[in-house]
């Protein structure tokens, strides 16, 4: 802290819970929070890990920053003997997009869901031990959403017992796979298996795409990455990569074999396994991204909120102080549904992780029955989440007035980097289709199954369809039941209303096609109703610490009534709720709004982020933020010297009327 002084001192002693409490119910548990306090702050502590002059880096510096980081950071697994875990939690700190993202959340994942056992031993130690270095090649330059449009080819040779991995187009360039342009040797490549000229479908194969002593590519492999990226710092630390494939052999066994098999003759043989666990990877990414948003959004709004109440503007009476923008209810109606959303997040997060880990352990045991309903929540939380977190981290940018525009605010590098986001491992929009499919399936079929896990609420669709709300004050809707109830009314009768107009086309796709606008908003109040019940099930259990549990409860109430509210179109539309039942929501949130104002401070501080993770200015833990910003600007190497390099050469022919004769 600044001299010891904390400016945010009144703030904090305004806090009606033990923000120590909270801390470990953000966490998870008390050994997680320990973990990743002694994590962030050996991150934190450690000069290698500086990131504040990232943004001013030119690509090629960048990167091979990035490349020292990593070393370091492997360096210190060893010579620390972290875990697994511990590791994991090193990268998310040293926050910064690299070739190790690929190699430990999809590379290795990819060979562990979809090798067989043989190939796990031989892959998976030399992967975790980095003696490889892997990546993740599926998407190509002409598709990335429709993965059976994939285009790379994999012809077996009999007479070699190989796959002849080719690119025949332009468009079958692999185009995107992180860490694949300077760094990874090798990759799992998506192809299409071609046996005796017959298409067998989309594959994964491992391809070595680098020679392991001097690092030059293979023969007949054109690789290079695809270019800067959005922002400056933000995700250029990774290197993308475009691959060009020209009749690359690679060892049979290099094909991923635990969904279908070729033969030492050439025959395909199609296991029990469902063809779908070809797209486990992503099942896998999608749950890690819907926990990681939680912790981008807590970011932005951690500096949000500090700033807000940092910032004074207007309303000074008899020369006293003005009023700090945190007490404004228009920038309280903007940033606590924010705040809000985080711990909802990081609940539902939380709740998915499990989800993942249970579906795991049945994939592993032949058991294939959850996996549809695994990969709708994955699917649909990840869109959902991912949305949200982008448009919330733009909103705490305009929350932060001009100064949220400073690279020194830290949230536009966090925004660059974050938004990608909704695009990688499934566009947002793509995925919500995917969740109407799941619907339209679960709500045809409701005649005669009871459906279950997220959706079981359906199994009421009588009572969803007719009831409507009781509620007739603003105190009412301080009831979990009532609220939860709301949301499955909405979705339920969105879905069957879906349904209904559906069964009128005659072909079900087109139907699908013309309602697709639809069908998405239906997906997405379905999984508003995942985020709020896992909410209320978190409340269900004990959570101890003074005043925890009741704060928790106001932000399940703010996250569920600003919904209600941000969306009461759909709930008057449906019938559930008369415009009185919603106004009376809306009368209900500014309560809502003034029970957060005190905790604010201490609720953003309880994520327990630390000054380098935020990486702002306007964030920091001790609110010093004028000084700061001021010795900032000056400490910024284009304020080296006083006269800018061009000055004499184009501005001062300009101002002595001397341009006919200047050199340009
Ligand atoms: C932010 C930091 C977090 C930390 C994590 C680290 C991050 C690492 C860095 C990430 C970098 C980014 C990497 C990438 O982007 S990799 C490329 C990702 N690509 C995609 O996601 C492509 C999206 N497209 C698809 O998934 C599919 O093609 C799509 C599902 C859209 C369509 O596929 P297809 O045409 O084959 O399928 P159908 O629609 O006909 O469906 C057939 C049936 O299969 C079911 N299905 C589909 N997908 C899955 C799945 N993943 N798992 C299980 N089942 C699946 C589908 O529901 C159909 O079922 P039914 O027949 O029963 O209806
Ligand atoms: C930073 C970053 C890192 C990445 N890393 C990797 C990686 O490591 N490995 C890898 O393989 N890939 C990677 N990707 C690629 C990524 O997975 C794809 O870009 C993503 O899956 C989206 O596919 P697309 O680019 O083909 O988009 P498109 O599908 O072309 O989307 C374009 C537009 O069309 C719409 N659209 C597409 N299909 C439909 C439909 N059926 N119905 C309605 N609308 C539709 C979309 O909503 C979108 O608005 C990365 C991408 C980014 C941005």
């Amino acid at each position: 802290m600044e001299g010891g002084v904390d400016y945010l001192i009144d703030e904090r002693k305004k806090a009606q819970f033990d923000v120590e409490a909270m801390k470990v119910a953000w966490a998870g548990s008390r050994q997680a929070f320990e973990l990743s306090d002694r994590i962030a702050k050996l991150v934190a502590n450690d000069p290698i890990f500086e990131k504040f002059s990232r943004p001013m880096l030119g690509r090629k510096e960048l990167f091979k920053n990035s490349l020292r980081k990593v070393a370091h950071a492997w360096k210190l697994i060893i010579d620390l003997r972290l875990s697994e875990e511990e590791a994991k939690l090193l990268r998310h700190y040293i926050d910064e997009p690299a070739y190790t993202d690929l190699q430990w959340e999809m590379f290795i994942p990819a060979i562990e869901g979809q090798g067989t056992e043989e190939q796990k031993r031989k892959w998976l130690p030399l992967a975790r031990k980095m003696q490889v270095i892997g990546s993740y090649a599926q998407t190509e330059l002409g598709h990335g959403s429709n993965v059976q449009g994939l285009e790379t080819t994999a012809t077996f040779d009999p007479q070699t017992d190989e796959f002849v991995i080719h690119s025949p187009t332009l468009t079958s360039s692999k185009w995107w796979p992180g860490g694949t342009a300077k760094v990874s040797t090798h990759a799992i490549v998506y192809a299409r298996l071609i046996l005796d000229g017959q298409f067998h479908g989309v594959h994964g194969f491992i391809v070595q795409l680098r020679n392991l002593e001097n690092h030059t590519p293979l023969p007949g492999i054109t690789v290079g990455d695809i270019g800067m990226k959005f922002g400056n710092g933000a995700y250029n630390t990774m290197d993308n990569g475009v691959i060009r494939f020209n009749h690359v052999h690679i060892p049979r066994n290099q094909m991923l074999m635990r969904v279908s098999q070729v033969t030492r003759e050439g025959k395909f043989v199609q296991s029990d396994v469902p063809r779908q666990l070809l797209y486990g990877t992503m099942v896998y990414v999608r749950q890690k991204i819907v926990a990681d948003a939680s912790k981008a959004l807590s970011r932005a709004v951690c500096i949000a909120t500090r700033y807000s109440a940092v910032r004074r503007q207007f309303g000074s009476r008899n020369g006293g102080p003005e009023i700090q923008v945190i007490d404004y209810k228009t920038q309280q109606s903007r940033l606590f549904p924010l705040l809000a959303s985080a711990y909802a997040f990081r609940f539902v997060g939380e709740w998915l992780k499990w989800l993942y880990t249970d579906v795991k352990q049945r994939l592993e045991a032949n058991d294939f029955s959850t996996l549809p309903e695994a990969h709708a929540c994955t699917a649909g939380l990840k869109s959902l989440t991912t949305s949200a977190t982008a448009d919330g981290i733009e909103e705490c940018r305009k929350l932060c007035g001009g100064h949220g525009y400073l690279v020194s605010s830290g949230i536009p590098e966090l925004f660059a980097t974050y938004v990608p986001a909704c695009t990688f491992e499934g566009d947002n929009v793509v995925m919500m289709l995917q969740v109407a499919r799941f619907l339209v399936k679960t709500v045809s079929e409701l005649g005669y199954k009871q459906p279950v896990g997220t959706t079981a609420y359906m199994r009421r669709v009588t009572a969803l369809m007719q009831s409507n709300c009781a509620v007739r004050t603003a105190e009412e809707w301080l009831n979990p039941g009532v609220v939860v109830e709301a949301f499955e009314a909405r979705s339920t009768r969105m879905a069957v209303a879906c349904g209904q107009r559906l069964a009128k086309f005659e072909n079900p796709e087109e139907g699908f096609a013309e309602l697709s606008a639809d069908l998405v908003e239906a997906s997405l109040a379905h999984c508003q109703v995942i985020v709020v019940s896992k909410f209320v099930e978190k409340l269900q259990q004990e959570i101890p610490g003074k005043g925890v549990k009741r704060l928790l409860e106001v932000l399940f109430y703010v996250y569920a009534l600003f919904l209600l509210h941000k969306h009461q179109g759909d709930f008057l539309a449906t019938g559930y709720l008369t415009p009185k039942q919603a106004s009376l929501a809306n009368d209900q949130l500014r309560i809502l709004y003034s029970k957060v104002r005190p905790n604010a401070i201490a609720l953003v501080d309880s994520f327990n982020h630390t000054d380098h993770l935020l990486s702002s200015i306007l964030g920091r833990y001790d609110g010093n933020v004028y000084p700061k910003l001021y010795e900032a600007a000056f400490n910024d190497p284009f304020n080296d010297s006083d006269i800018a390099d061009g000055i004499h050469q184009y501005v001062q022919p300009m101002l002595r009327q001397e341009l006919h004769s200047a050199k340009l």
